[in-house]
């Protein structure tokens, strides 16, 4: 493709220059932009049409590409390269024990700390060492809504806080959030994501079993676990009628819920949520139960 190099920022010029040829996107990479140039007009370079890569899916965190499952082959890595210029390329093969710590290989470039951001919010993450998960986007926003419109100040627990992916948003909507995380690699850039999306004034950061840490009373309750379910007799005596619980897990739990709530003294109103497919025929579903 013959193209001519401008500055990135000059970009917002394009529709008044003749030369240009708009039914074709720029190539940006970094302050520098290739313009594709039309038919009978000076050109300062031709670059090479840059193929689409078509191997095992990935998502970008931060400037880090994390692909899932299978391995690709060595021009599969050389078109993630060419297409998103990562920093590093990791294979994430799945992940280990009840902290979802991710095993993952290495497969091009430097892969520690980087900066993610969503929906407004900063998360500082090693992708070698804790999960993101990126499939529960919306509900980390249905959240952060919920949370907002709730019309009242709320002292929410965030039970599985993992880097913050509920307790930033929650806490970004007004909370006051109690957020609790077994790992320490976790609470690290927890920590970090706090001070980062300057919410020092409304999160607190406990490290250790939420078992042990849960205090008071909450409003609002985010058990972002698929096996939560059997941590619920644990909350019973931080709830009370009218705080609503966030619980997460594969397949619906209900029926266990109301049997738990209900030999507490407790009745209940559960709504379910989609978040994603988890396997053919299963899913990650998240139940809004409100205490009664
Ligand atoms: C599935 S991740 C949840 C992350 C986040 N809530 C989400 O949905 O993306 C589970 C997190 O809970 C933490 N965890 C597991 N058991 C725990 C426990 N008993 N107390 C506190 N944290 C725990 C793990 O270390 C991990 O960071």
């Amino acid at each position: 493709m013959r193209c001519r190099i401008v500055k990135t920022s000059e970009l917002s010029e394009i529709s008044g220059w003749e030369w240009a040829e708009k039914s074709r996107r720029p190539y940006v990479r970094g302050d520098t932009a290739y313009v594709p140039v039309r038919e009978g007009y000076a050109a300062d370079t031709e670059i090479k049409k840059r193929k689409r890569y078509n191997g095992p899916g990935y998502q970008m965190i931060g400037d880090i590409a994390v692909i899932h499952g299978s391995r690709p082959t060595e021009s599969g890595i050389s078109e993630i390269r060419e297409w998103k210029n990562p920093k590093g390329i990791i294979l994430l093969k799945g992940f280990n024990s009840g902290k979802r710590i991710p095993d993952t290989e290495i497969l091009y470039g430097d892969c520690g700390e980087t900066c993610h951001r969503e929906a407004g919010h900063i998360f500082y993450i090693d992708p070698s060492k804790v999960m993101f998960a990126m499939g529960n986007r919306d509900e980390k926003i249905r959240i952060e809504n919920l949370v907002r419109n709730s019309g009242r100040e709320e002292r929410i627990g965030d039970m599985f806080a993992g880097i913050g992916y509920f307790t930033i948003p929650a806490g970004r909507a007004g909370g006051m959030v109690h957020a609790m995380e077994l790992n320490p690699d976790s609470y690290h850039f927890l920590n970090k994501n706090i001070t980062a999306n300057g919410l020092k004034n409304n999160i607190t950061a406990d490290l250790g079993d939420c078992r042990n840490l849960l205090s008071g009373t909450y409003d609002r309750v985010i058990m972002g676990h698929f096996d939560s379910v059997n941590m619920l007799r644990d909350l019973i005596p931080h709830i009370e009628k009218g705080s609503i619980l966030h619980l997460h897990s594969i397949d619906s739990v209900e029926n266990k819920i109301r049997e738990i709530l209900s030999s507490a003294g407790y009745g209940c109103k559960i709504e379910a949520v989609k978040v994603k497919k988890y396997s053919p025929g299963r899913w990650h579903i998240v139940q809004d139960v409100t205490i009664a």
